[in-house]
């Protein structure tokens, strides 16, 4: 059953901005800030173990979500390590990644897992946006959006509104809504 509250566990203040603008007041969103372990692994696996770790943490329903940034020449790497790879090259540096290569495609991928509870099996929702990675441009205010083009603007160049309707977070939000509407 879907429930009629959210509570969004995130150590990432510029996530939880955006998931409030785009879900609105479609849904009662709390949430918490917790660093929660990540495993190695699939997309999906990852943010699912994060789902039961933050249940586990919490001891009740919770909404977790994960970020990756997958580069077509690196063979969708650094993808969900793209946290660390950021903190230890920096913009440029993940420019760099990509010198050796024409090809300069990325993918930004967002999971939402939720869970009802320990013990309970976290149900996935996916968005993808397909952009480019070019040498920074735009306010350098949240992880690798100065980095990230799409159709000609970085996501840092772009009015938070706007970046709201087509990035990989609203896509993943849409499914997410569906199902709350549905269910
Ligand atoms: O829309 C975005 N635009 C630019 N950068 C972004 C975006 N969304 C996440 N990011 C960054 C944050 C972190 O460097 C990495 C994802 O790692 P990720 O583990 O999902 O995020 P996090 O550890 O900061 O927060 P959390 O406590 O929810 O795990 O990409
Ligand atoms: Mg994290």
């Amino acid at each position: 059953m879907a429930p009629k509250q959210l509570n969004f566990i995130t150590g990432n203040k510029n996530k939880l901005t955006e998931v409030q603008a785009i879900l609105g007041d479609v849904v009662d969103l709390q949430s918490q800030s917790l660093d929660l372990v990540e495993i190695q692994g699939t997309i999906e696996e990852i943010s699912a173990d994060k789902c039961r770790r933050a249940a586990e943490a919490i001891k009740g329903p919770v909404l977790v979500e994960d970020t990756c940034l997958c580069f077509g020449a690196l063979k969708e790497l650094p993808g969900p390590y793209i946290k660390w790879f950021l903190e230890a090259l920096g913009h440029e540096g993940l420019n760099n990644l990509l010198s050796a290569y024409p090809d300069k495609s990325a993918q930004a991928v967002c999971t939402f897992a939720y869970c009802e509870g320990p013990g309970h099996e976290p149900i996935i929702f996916q968005g993808r946006t397909d952009g480019k990675i070019v040498p920074a441009r735009g306010p350098p205010n949240f992880g690798w959006d100065p980095i990230f083009e799409y159709e000609g603007k970085t996501y840092a160049e772009m009015e938070k509104v706007e970046k709201n309707k087509i990035s990989h977070r609203f896509r993943a939000l849409e499914k997410l809504k569906t199902w709350l509407q549905e269910s």
